[in-house]
């Protein structure tokens, strides 16, 4: 069993032992991937972070500073990814294939997506039963569990403390019926807090997101049995900025890993579609009864949206939101879009360029009779 000290040693730069991989989360999905490779497991360390430069393994070596080799960079790794690193040199060679990747759109004008975390299992989206309770908010999360093929856990804390906390259910329930569970408690509850251990376990990684006071660390406590994070995390983005994310990771007391993520309030999504469509499914189907195909579903006739809404059977509120989400992630979209035929732009005028510079030469090389 680990011990809490050994990892903290991380933080000093001093290497930690006694690491298994299964302690870190290690499945047969990874393991099966090794040995298609022909890869030993001793060459195996699972990504605790991310920076500019370098990141830091996890693995039976202790934790190790690995070095991106030159076909990778700091934005192609993320925390809770599999690596195989060469033992000599430290260097990545090669990131498993994911189980699951969350991501966002990265800060910054350009349309361009940031790795959040890889290879989790189960998504708690904290939210606490007072006025941090914000459904759009949380349909975010979901659309970015969801479009990630993670599966999210509605975990409402501070039910002790709420005058109704029956009518957060309810209001849970309106928001989607996509969530794996819906968990009201007091997260200082021990055995409330215990409730969550059902998505934890060996093999299994879980991640938290929510608001700042939502109860997360409180909950990751009491998952690690420890009173403090674990190994702290600052990640600086790809152009070497620090930002104020600083995602951990934590070794959950019955095995499996927590990865804390957060620093999340302006999450911004991007291409994720997919999850939009899934978590407005009902939406998503009449959408296609309506008479018009690029139905904006405002004001169009024989719009099944609208008269969904007008019958009663859709609340106004939830197709509102739906819209917002849509009209952000096709604007996200179409940037990159434009993004992407700019490039094509500028290497076709760079390829003609090179072409007449080419047929210059040609031609002076003709004159000069060589
Ligand atoms: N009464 C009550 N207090 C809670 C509950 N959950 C958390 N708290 C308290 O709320 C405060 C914030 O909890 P944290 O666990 O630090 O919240 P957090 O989400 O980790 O916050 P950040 O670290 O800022 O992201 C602490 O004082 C907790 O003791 C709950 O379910 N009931
Ligand atoms: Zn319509």
């Amino acid at each position: 069993m680990l011990a809490r000290q050994d990892l903290l040693s991380s933080q000093t730069g001093e290497r930690v032992t006694h690491i298994s991989l299964n302690d870190l989360g290690w499945s047969p999905f990874f393991a099966d991937q090794l040995e298609t490779m022909g890869v030993t497991p001793d060459r195996v360390m699972r990504i605790a972070a991310v920076q500019r430069s370098k990141a830091t393994g996890l693995g039976p070596r202790g934790a190790v500073r690995l070095t991106y080799p030159p076909t990778l960079s700091a934005g192609d790794v993320a925390v809770g990814d599999w690596v195989t690193v060469n033992p000599d040199t430290d260097v990545i060679e090669t990131i498993l294939d994911r189980t699951s990747k969350l991501a966002r759109r990265a800060a910054g004008i350009e349309a361009r997506t940031q790795l959040l975390a890889a290879n989790i299992d189960t998504l708690f989206i904290t939210t606490s039963c007072n006025e941090d309770f914000n459904p759009a908010r949380i349909e975010r999360y979901v659309v970015l569990a969801l479009d990630a093929g993670v599966s999210p856990v509605l975990v409402l804390t501070k039910a002790d403390t709420a005058e109704d906390p029956q009518s957060y259910l309810q209001q849970a329930r309106d928001i989607s019926d996509k969530f794996d569970a819906v968990l009201l408690i007091n997260a200082k509850d021990k055995e409330q807090s215990d409730r969550l251990r059902r998505w934890c376990g060996p093999g299994k990684t879980v991640a938290f997101v929510g608001s700042s006071g939502v109860g997360k660390s409180t909950l990751i406590n009491a998952l690690t049995g420890s009173e403090q994070a674990t190994a702290d995390i600052r990640a600086d983005d790809a152009k070497g900025r620090h930002t104020t994310t600083a995602r951990s990771l934590h070794f959950a007391s019955g095995g499996g890993m927590v990865i804390d993520m957060p620093g999340m309030r302006e999450l911004g999504l991007h291409d994720v579609a997919g999850g939009i469509d899934e978590l407005f499914d009902d939406i998503t189907e009449l959408a296609t009864q309506c008479k018009f195909r690029d139905c904006a579903h405002v004001s169009e006739p024989g719009c099944a949206v609208l008269a969904a809404m007008e019958a009663g059977d859709l609340s106004e509120d939830r197709v509102d939101r739906w819209r917002k989400l849509r009209a952000e992630d096709q604007l996200n979209s179409e940037t990159i879009g434009q993004t992407r035929r700019r490039a094509r732009e500028i290497t076709r005028q760079h390829k003609a360029q090179l072409a007449a510079h080419q047929r210059f030469k040609g031609k002076s090389r003709d004159k000069s009779g060589k």
